[in-house]
């Protein structure tokens, strides 16, 4: 699967122009000699054109990629090719820790990952190394965001229930009760974790008149709860007030399964629960009981703890559970902005310059 930049595998990957293509072969044929002396760069994945392109396109790099993005690389391949390469540039579903450095060597300088989430890298083991790493905040909070109110939406007015039943011949005569939700007006909106996408979040549901917006963090963030009138609460008034709560904390030691039976057991039964940030900041077992006993009203989540989470889990029986399979940035223009970013943050950083964004070790 894996390969260095070929021509036909220039024209699968990138779906790029003929005239692209030939800019990327003469720079590739003119100067094979040349080349053998650039840093050698892994790419754990077909990753969005864009940023194929800025690595292609910078003449700077020679790069092997993982040929697929359905498939992604086995833990014993990647350990292989990145033997001895200057930097890797790689998605979430790789770990990156002790042993894939060790086996990469002293090579390797740069560290560059196409997500905003870094739960997947040993920030330890990078620091040791004094390995920069790179990251990709930013470009995609607005679909994070938006997909966070679709989740939501789709979830406190139970689309899915619905579009089943109308399909599948549930829809009898027009019924008062039938199929109701909860709706944003008048409601409290809670963020768990305030940054740049909680915010967003917010600025995309006051138009539907949410009466009030609280949030919780390790400390107060006067400037971000500003942009959208946020009230700091502490951890349980967040749970006792919001009829809506939307994780939006990253992953760390201290929030894995922040969200447990204890804020379950303080939430109203009337709440909604969205999770677009990372699964393992839920324990799903308590989740699972949270629902199934009507504890809190429903559940949203774009992102499991394993994912793809097997299609036996118990979350999948429930009918107030809406599971996607972490969409949240897929959108063409935000995948392909994430992939330019990852790529330009590499180079940044084999270069020995400032990244564009680059996680403070
Ligand atoms: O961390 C990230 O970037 C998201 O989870 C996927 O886009």
């Amino acid at each position: 699967m894996a390969m260095w930049c070929s021509r036909t595998a220039l024209r699968r990957l990138q779906q790029i122009s003929v005239s692209q293509l030939k800019m990327a072969e003469g720079l590739a044929s003119t100067s094979q000699r040349e080349m053998s002396t650039l840093p050698r760069v892994y790419v754990t994945r077909q990753i969005p054109p864009e940023g194929l392109k800025v690595l292609r396109e910078s003449g700077k790099v020679q790069f092997e990629l993982w040929d697929s993005d359905d498939i992604s690389v086995p833990r014993k391949e990647l350990l292989q090719k990145v033997r001895g390469v200057d930097a890797l540039l790689c998605v979430l579903t790789e770990k990156i820790d002790a042993e894939l450095l060790d086996a990469a060597g002293p090579n390797l300088k740069v560290v560059s990952t196409m997500s905003v989430g870094f739960d997947h890298l040993s920030l330890d083991e990078l620091k040791k190394r004094g390995i920069r790493v790179g990251y990709t905040p930013e470009v995609l909070t607005d679909s994070v965001a938006e997909l966070t109110v679709a989740l939501l939406l789709t979830t406190s007015r139970r689309l899915i229930e619905a579009t089943h039943e109308a399909k599948t011949g549930g829809w009898g005569t027009w019924r008062t009760l039938w199929l109701c939700g909860y709706e944003l007006a008048n409601s409290t909106v809670g963020i768990l974790g305030l940054g740049r996408i909680g915010v967003a979040i917010a600025e995309r549901l006051a138009p539907f008149k949410v009466k009030k917006f609280i949030y919780t963090d390790v400390a107060p963030r006067p400037e971000l709860a500003s942009v959208i009138n946020a009230e700091y609460v502490s951890f349980d008034q967040l749970a006792k007030e919001s009829d809506f709560l939307a994780v939006c904390c990253a992953l760390t030691p201290e929030t894995k399964e922040i969200c447990n039976k204890n804020l379950f057991s303080k939430m109203k039964n009337t709440s909604i629960f969205i999770n677009t940030s990372r699964g393992g900041v839920v324990n799903q077992e308590d989740l699972y009981e949270a629902l199934a006993t009507g504890q809190i009203a429903a559940a949203g989540l774009d992102v499991t703890l394993p994912e793809p989470l097997p299609t036996t889990h118990p979350l999948f029986t429930l009918k107030n559970c809406v599971i996607l399979p972490h969409i949240a940035s897929a959108s063409y223009t935000t995948r392909n902005a994430m992939s330019a970013l990852a790529a330009n943050n590499l180079l940044l950083g084999l270069q020995g310059k400032p990244m564009i964004k680059e996680l403070k070790l």
